[in-house]
């Protein structure tokens, strides 16, 4: 039998803030996102991020980190003169969401203006999305990712699927707007479950060929239309491994940008011990096996692999910490030590 759904953790943000300063943030937000003249005039004093072609900018700062410089939209439109674009462009700019003080957030990709005299003028540099997530600490990860997801959803939704005529854009970039079809089109995620599963004592991970090597990662899969998560959860399992799952437990989300938009939702999942015989659909998977507390605990201390001349990876190592199956298999090794 399945187990309901249990949260199996508190989330910070669900008990540090004071839900009055939440609301009021929220409710701002969500003011901007609908009506034109709000996000207008919140822009004028908003934060804007820089993207080209996708790439986010980054700085180097003093203390020696990357930091997602947060540029003024003044700055950007006298950017924009200095290097021969149109300073009105930067209505262009996509909300993303808002800081504690309730100051609004952008993303703006500078298009064909050089990526070289942009980066000298804003002492930064573009970098690629993956990258990008490895150097950025804390809640700027996710922050850019929404932004680049939103940036790359209006750059591929021109065109209205029914009409084929071109779709206008609110000015916060929430949605678009067919005016022959009167369709309204709104971002996408996919929807994806993406499980670790234990056999009490052991947990399963899998590799796609198209893993760097050495990598091996939490099994996932897209939901079908009209699937709950669950289902989707027990599809992937038993076609990807031939393994029927008997136990389910939530354990978090999370935005996923990469190769497109999907919404990453993270469980834990057992099967009988009795029935633990994998048979890997290659068409999905490389290799998929079982492995112990202290295979996973030495992969969870790496945290760049050693390399051999080539540059591949030569020992099992694990997703990085912004992945949530990381978070996943640090989970499943925590429980397993409150156990010992
Ligand atoms: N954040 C993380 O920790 C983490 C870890 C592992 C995988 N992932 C992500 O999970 C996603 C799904 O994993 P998977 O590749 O094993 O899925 P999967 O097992 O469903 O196999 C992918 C195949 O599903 C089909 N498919 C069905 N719906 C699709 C859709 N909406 N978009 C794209 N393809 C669709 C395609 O044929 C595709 O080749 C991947 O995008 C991967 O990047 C994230
Ligand atoms: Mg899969």
């Amino acid at each position: 039998m399945l187990q309901p759904l249990r949260i199996l953790f508190r989330p910070k943000w669900m008990v540090s803030r004071s839900s009055a300063s939440y609301v009021s943030r929220m409710r701002h937000l969500n003011k901007i996102k609908e009506e034109d003249e709000a996000c207008r005039a919140a822009l004028q004093s908003g934060n804007i991020f820089l993207y080209h072609k996708l790439a986010p900018l980054l700085r180097w700062t003093d203390s020696g980190i990357y930091q997602l410089p947060a540029l003024q939209t003044k700055d950007v439109e006298e950017i924009l003169e200095k290097l021969g674009g149109d300073k009105e462009m930067v209505k262009e700019s996509i909300l993303i969401n808002c800081t504690e003080q309730n100051e609004a957030q952008f993303s703006f990709d500078v298009g064909a203006i050089d990526q070289a005299a942009v980066e000298e003028q804003c002492r930064g540099t573009f970098v690629d999305l993956r990258k990008a997530f490895f150097l950025l600490r804390g809640s700027e990860a996710p922050l850019v990712a929404r932004g680049q997801a939103l940036l790359r959803w209006h750059q591929t939704n021109g065109f209205c699927s029914s009409t084929g005529q071109p779709t206008q854009r609110n000015q916060s970039g929430s949605q678009r707007v067919c005016h022959s079809s009167g369709i309204t089109y709104y971002p996408k995620m996919s929807p994806v479950v993406i499980v670790l599963v234990s056999d009490g004592k052991r947990c399963l991970l899998g590799r796609q060929s198209t893993f760097p090597r050495g990598m091996y990662s939490a099994l996932a899969g897209f939901c079908d239309i009209g699937e709950t998560m669950e289902e989707a959860l027990r599809r992937e399992i038993a076609e990807e491994v031939g393994l029927e799952v008997e136990s389910i437990q939530y354990s978090g989300s999370q935005h996923w940008p990469f190769p497109q938009s999907s919404f990453m939702v993270a469980c834990h999942a057992t099967v009988n011990p009795d029935k633990t015989h994998v048979s890997v659909d290659k068409e999905e998977l490389e290799d998929a096996r079982w492995f112990s507390l202290e295979e996973v605990q030495e992969a969870l201390t790496i945290k760049v692999p050693p390399r051999n001349n080539k540059g591949e990876p030569t020992v099992f190592w694990v997703p990085p910490s912004y992945a949530i199956a990381n978070r996943l298999i640090q989970e499943w090794a925590n429980q397993q030590h409150l156990k010992s």
